[in-house]
């Protein structure tokens, strides 16, 4: 028997970066879904039959169809991705499948990005290129409020979700000289909220109280649709939403309504419902929305952390070890 075919088999579902890729064959027999489209359910429910080891995304749902195609053999899942919410982690747990994301490598990135959302909206960057390129530059040089946006110095920041990438995001703008930082979670978090004075508050006073309101949470079950259209109705009609978690939190029919109507100022989404959002999807269509593909964690760094973390857990998982971001 060749060494190769002693290894553990690990089929990974899109190229990574080569360095990474390194690491894993040397010790994994990997197979990889090269194409630069995704694969299809089919396709990779193929691919995982016999292997021990599966590296995802969070399009690939993990449930009992795909642990079932994959085999018993399985032992690990290593998701490129904090978000966990396509995976069934109690099925996984009942098989003896270990699970494994990547928390803390993104946070930096993700804040980052935030942060270019926020500004972006704030300053209406989409409306002021647009303007350029149309040639009205010259046309609305008159009035003096053309383009006129919203400053975040003074202003009341509403975080929805305190953890680790809230509380990086909270940080950034807390240099940015607001008047006061609100937050609401499940429960209150002093160690992270008392350095910066953060306030926790109810949902509904942060929605009325709040400049820019900004969605860090993890997406569930219970905040399905959380922003409503009587979510949007309680915000001021300045207010600004960034949305930098999942698409689920957010009601995007009533959102496109909110931003039509003045209800709300502006929005800045990274995450949507579906991804990718279709070109003719009427929220592109508007100058008050912003929306980027999903890309907040995407840097060079935190992309090369992010696989290499996975590769960390998938090495200890088939060695037996603890892993190092391990879900449960
Ligand atoms: O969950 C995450 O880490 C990002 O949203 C990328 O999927």
């Amino acid at each position: 028997m060749s060494l190769s075919t002693q290894l553990p088999k690990l089929f990974v579902i899109r190229p990574i970066p080569p360095t990474v890729m390194a690491r894993l064959r040397r010790r994994c027999q990997v197979t990889v879904h090269e194409s630069d489209q995704a694969p299809t359910r089919q396709e990779y429910l193929d691919a995982v039959r016999g292997v021990d080891a599966f590296f995802i995304l969070p399009f690939v749902k993990v449930d009992k169809e795909l642990l079932d195609a994959a085999g018993p053999q399985l032992k690990v899942i290593g998701t490129f991705s904090v978000g966990v919410e396509h995976i069934d982690i109690d099925l996984c747990k009942e098989r003896g499948v270990k699970v494994a994301n990547t928390p803390g490598v993104v946070t930096t990135a993700t804040a980052e990005h935030a942060m270019s959302l926020i500004l972006a909206a704030a300053c209406r960057l989409r409306e002021g290129i647009q303007g350029v390129n149309d040639g009205l530059w010259g046309n609305k040089w008159e009035s003096g409020l053309w383009l006129a946006g919203a400053e975040i110095a003074g202003s009341v920041i509403g975080m929805v979700g305190l953890g680790r990438i809230g509380l990086a995001i909270a940080k950034r703008l807390a240099a940015f000289e607001v008047s006061k930082i609100l937050y609401t979670a499940r429960n209150p978090r002093p160690e992270s909220a008392d350095p910066i004075g953060a306030e926790y508050v109810t949902f509904n006073d942060l929605l009325e109280q709040s400049d820019f309101v900004v969605i860090a949470c993890s997406a569930n079950d219970s905040n399905k649709g959380l922003f409503n259209a009587e979510a949007f109705k309680r915000m001021k009609k300045t207010s600004i939403l960034v949305n930098i978690a999942r698409g689920t939190i957010v009601d995007q029919d009533a959102l496109y309504e909110a931003l039509k109507t003045g209800e709300i100022g502006a929005a800045g989404l990274d995450v949507t419902t579906p991804e990718p959002l279709p070109p003719s999807d009427p929220l592109l269509g508007l100058p008050n929305c912003i929306v980027t593909p999903h890309i907040a964690s995407c840097t060079v760094t935190t992309h090369t952390a992010m696989c290499d973390l996975v590769a960390d857990n998938i090495f200890a998982a088939l060695e037996g070890k603890p892993l190092k971001t391990p879900l449960y």
